[in-house]
């Protein structure tokens, strides 16, 4: 396979190899009728000040519940995050794809590792490749970051990043509260489990395709995560959710960050909260650049149903040291939200 698509495209492409092209049943989800007529998906707004406002936090906090058991996903605006650390970090990913092939090569994934830069891992013979190139590593704890590859960065990008790490950290937490108190779980118990907990992050680069209604950015599947905050970096959508069967374009407002809420929530909450399920296609045009910022609980916390609304529930999910639920998941191939069928009672 090739090291790098993204080097792939840069000769002309007479046929699209049979691996990245989609089965049947994903291209006529691909297909315009499946697709909803309404351009894009309106997903709802939140607004992080107003959420931690007395004045007017009872009613977001409706609103933000609301979202998480209907949607599983916003768009959060006075997020906090200062404009310019976003600007330049986009511009330092930017950079880095602009590096040569051989500097990229460097955080190359490695034999039997999930992290590093490369293509999607196969699991299987007769299993798909996504159209991108994508670059995964573990960011928190500290020590679990591989010297190859968060420590090695070009330091410019090495340097922004920290920044942005550490404005997230600050970030999550407060939307991780925000979320207990409209579930009305124990303060203390997402606190402990989400605190300096497991966190990630993907940077993706979706090069154009010739055909891309042929080919998927990135398959169908719901974050395995706490929650996951999206950035959109070169302003190319290429964004879908899959609300109510219907696949469902996105399109992302500047200076708003998309929030998902993934899989560990929807267990933690025993189910009230939906995980989205989503993907990303590509166009014949433009590249796409994205990263994507994943918040876990400890390796040391236990997925499962949060003891405090199990007062008065039966739990629907197992539990599982994270651990494990971490390895489990790397092992199975993305295939939409059928992580959350393996962990249902
Ligand atoms: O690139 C995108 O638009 C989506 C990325 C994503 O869903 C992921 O990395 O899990
Ligand atoms: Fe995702």
């Amino acid at each position: 396979m090739e090291l790098s698509l993204q080097e792939m495209v840069k000769k002309p492409i007479h046929e699209i190899p049979a691996r990245y092209i989609v089965d049947q049943e994903a291209a006529i989800s691909r297909s315009s009728e499946e697709i909803s007529s309404s351009a894009a998906a309106e997903i709802p707004l939140l607004d992080m000040e107003s959420l931690l406002n007395e004045q007017t936090k009872a009613s977001q906090l409706e609103k933000l519940h609301s979202t998480c058991t209907q949607w599983g996903i916003f768009q959060l605006v006075n997020h906090g995050v200062n404009t310019s650390l976003v600007e330049k970090l986009k511009h330092e990913i930017k950079e880095f794809y602009n590096l040569p092939l051989e500097e990229r090569l460097r955080y190359k994934i490695r034999d039997g590792e999930v992290e590093g830069y490369g293509q999607t891992i196969i699991v299987s013979q007769d299993q798909k490749v996504d159209w991108a190139d994508r670059f995964y590593m573990i960011t928190n704890h500290i020590q679990r970051r591989k010297p190859h590859l968060f420590p090695d960065l070009p330091s410019s990008l090495r340097e922004t990043l920290e920044a942005y790490i550490s404005e997230l950290q600050k970030l999550s937490k407060a939307i991780f509260a925000v979320m207990a108190e409209s579930l009305k779980m124990d303060a203390r118990e997402v606190e402990e489990m989400f605190e300096d907990g497991m966190q990630s992050l993907r940077m993706t680069y979706y090069p154009p395709c010739p055909e891309p209604e042929k080919v998927m950015g990135l398959t169908p599947h719901s974050d395995a995560t706490g929650i996951t905050v999206l950035l959109q970096v070169n302003g190319v959508q290429g964004f879908q959710i899959k609300k109510d069967g219907v696949w469902m374009p996105v399109n992302f407002m500047p200076d708003a960050f998309v929030v998902n809420v993934g899989d560990i929530l929807e267990i933690l909450s025993n189910g009230e909260f939906k995980s989205i399920e989503h993907r990303a296609t590509v166009n014949s045009e433009r590249e796409r650049i994205t990263m994507a910022m994943f918040f876990n609980c400890k390796y040391e916390a236990e997925v499962g149903p949060s003891p405090s609304l199990l007062t008065t529930q039966r739990p629907i999910f197992r539990r599982l040291k994270m651990e494990q639920y971490v390895k489990d998941f790397f092992a199975r191939k993305l295939n939409g939200k059928s992580f959350l069928d393996y962990m249902k009672i």
